[in-house]
């Protein structure tokens, strides 16, 4: 069963966000500089808006690193939000006096709660008759945390098997890049590169204008982030019971990230539309050894890995924050109002993918301590070695 536990705390507008990892063996390279590489990316995605631009995600090594290693002892990494200063007061934690609040305008009560944000159910279910402590906390600032985390559980990853993981954005709103066409490790830069983390040029030109446009007319778009790990070894996860399911595990860790309405593993979606002798990867005999002739399945079968490309798909919803802003009602009062809107990302899918990422590293970790164990990088390195060497049927 699961042998990694990780946490995240903090809010949007709070000093900091914490993210906490127990359950690595020692010896996995991390630095600052790798966190914050990840950090940076997942800023980056045309469409996006104006906090990303000055927001620094200052990275902090609180505990279970040193000299570039893990140690073996939890691993606590803080991420620093640079809008503190201006909301010190708004979201201190101890009491602030109530004549200084009421005369700060940041502080205004919002109580004309977004349509697809958690601000009325989180209202309701809390007790608060304003939507500040949802928001504060429903917001995805929150994923800076994971992607941190994300980057040490990607290197682990990288140091004990081999594995490795991109993403790319297959569709934005009407826009669709060509499908089956999958990036490998030697993508990123380009994919970094490139405004939508579309691999496709003249989808990536579209996307681009999509946006645009949704700006121009006040509006908001969601789209679809591909996920692929190269390298997996079969046998990760397990058919013996639900929770041990690999493809369940990659299914909740997507659907956790904010604003994700869909998954699909492999083919998903499509298999359902076609017959069985349409959506199974035959097996044959090869000089490699036995092997697939298709990635239908997204290199899971039984909740087991297969050994072949994992390929999951998570589907955005638009952006909650409609800047022409939809219909409401103020708690305050009862009427009819519209939401309240003070800024937001047009799109977030680019940005969306990174956090994609870091879900699938940090499951596939998971699945890889539990398989393979190890108190340090090289005890688990020699286990997967053994594991592939002695596969029962190859
Ligand atoms: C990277 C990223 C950026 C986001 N940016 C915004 C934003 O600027 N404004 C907004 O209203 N929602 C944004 N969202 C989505 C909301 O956080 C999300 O819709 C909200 O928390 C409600 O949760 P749900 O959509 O999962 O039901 C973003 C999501 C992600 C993954
Ligand atoms: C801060 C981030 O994204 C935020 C996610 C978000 C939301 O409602 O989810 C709303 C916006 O917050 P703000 O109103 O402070 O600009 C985004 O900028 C981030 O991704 O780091």
């Amino acid at each position: 069963m699961s042998r990694l536990r990780w946490l995240t705390a903090g809010e949007s507008h709070g000093p900091a966000l914490v993210a906490t990892l127990e359950g690595l063996p020692a010896g996995v390279p991390i630095t600052t500089e790798m966190v914050a590489d990840h950090l940076a990316r997942r800023r980056l995605g045309y469409g996006r808006g104006a906090r990303m631009k000055f927001e620094q995600d200052e990275v902090t090594f609180l505990g279970g690193v040193r000299h570039g290693l893990t140690m073996g002892s939890p691993v606590a990494i803080m991420v620093g939000n640079t809008e503190w200063p201006k909301w010190e007061q708004v979201m201190a934690a101890d009491p602030v006096d109530p004549e200084v609040l009421a005369n700060l305008a940041r502080n205004a009560p919002l109580t004309r709660p977004r349509p697809g944000h958690a601000d009325l159910a989180g209202m309701q279910k809390y007790g608060f008759d304003e939507a500040r402590p949802v928001l504060e906390r429903a917001s995805a600032r929150e994923t800076a945390a994971r992607v941190a985390l994300g980057a040490v559980a990607r290197s682990y990853l990288k140091a004990t098997a081999g594995i490795e993981i991109v993403s790319h954005v297959v569709e934005l709103c009407s826009v669709k890049a060509p499908q089956g066409v999958y990036p490998t490790p030697a993508d990123v830069e380009k994919l970094d590169a490139d405004p939508l983390r579309c691999l496709d040029a003249d989808a990536s030109k579209a996307m681009v204008a999509e946006v645009d446009q949704a700006h121009k007319d006040g509006d908001t778009l969601g789209g679809v982030v591909e996920v692929l790990a190269y390298g997996v070894p079969v046998g990760l996860g397990s058919h013996v019971h639900w929770d041990r399911k690999l493809d369940a595990r990659l299914a909740g860790a997507l659907m956790g990230i904010q604003a994700i309405k869909g998954v699909e593993i492999g083919d998903g979606f499509e298999l359902a539309r076609v017959p069985g002798s349409k959506a199974h990867d035959e097996i044959v005999n090869t000089p490699e050894g036995i092997r697939r002739v298709s990635g239908r399945s997204g290199g899971t079968e039984g909740g087991l890995t297969t050994g072949e490309l994992l390929r999951v798909r998570a589907a955005m919803k638009p952006i909650a924050t409609v800047p022409r802003a939809l219909k409401t009602v103020d708690v305050s009062t009862g009427e009819a109002a519209q939401a309240h809107h003070q800024r937001s990302d047009v799109s977030a899918v680019p940005a969306a993918g990174i956090v994609a990422e870091a879900m699938v590293a940090l499951v596939l970790a998971d699945a890889v301590a539990e398989k393979f164990g190890g108190d340090s990088v090289t005890e688990t390195r020699r286990n997967v070695q053994a594991y592939l060497d002695n596969l029962a049927i190859r």
